[in-house]
């Protein structure tokens, strides 16, 4: 089977990053997850990115840096994550589709939202590059 991409954004402003919770399926509804989506068939992944934070979000967005690491998701999905920042003159985020709350957390507020489970390691690795301030512009 071939493995399909999901793409997450670690979207990153002022040292925060922005949690999305899921609104859909049922069984995902109430997590909280990185924004983004299932990458298209001949798509690159950044550009499902920027697609994605689009269409769900309503904001201009550029990747950043791939984050190291790729995580399983259901077959045959596996999660990729970029850092992601938003272009200047964008609109704030709204949970336009996919979801019913966003949150900025600051890397004390990380962990008080809950997760799905494949983003866990996933943000820890945000977590570990937000403390050493290399994307805490
Ligand atoms: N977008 C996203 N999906 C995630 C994350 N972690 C995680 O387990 N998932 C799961 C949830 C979904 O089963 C799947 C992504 O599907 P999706 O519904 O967000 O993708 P999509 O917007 O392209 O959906 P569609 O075209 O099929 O409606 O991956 C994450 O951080 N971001």
């Amino acid at each position: 089977m071939t493995e399909r991409i999901v793409v997450g954004a670690a979207l990153l402003d002022g040292g925060r990053l922005l949690a999305a919770r899921r609104s859909a399926p049922p069984e995902l509804a109430g997590r909280w997850e990185l924004p983004g989506g299932k990458v298209e068939e001949g798509e690159a992944p950044e550009a499902a990115l920027v697609r994605e934070l689009r269409e769900e979000l309503g904001v201009d967005a550029e990747p950043v840096e791939r984050v190291p690491g790729q995580w399983p998701l259901r077959p045959p999905y596996a999660l990729q994550v970029w850092t992601a920042r938003l272009l200047p003159g964008s609109a704030g985020p709204k949970p336009l589709e996919d979801h019913d709350e966003l949150r900025w957390l600051s890397p004390g507020e990380l962990w008080d939202v809950d997760w799905l489970d494949p983003d866990v390691p996933a943000v820890r690795e945000v977590a570990a590059r937000l403390v050493t301030g290399y994307a805490s512009e």
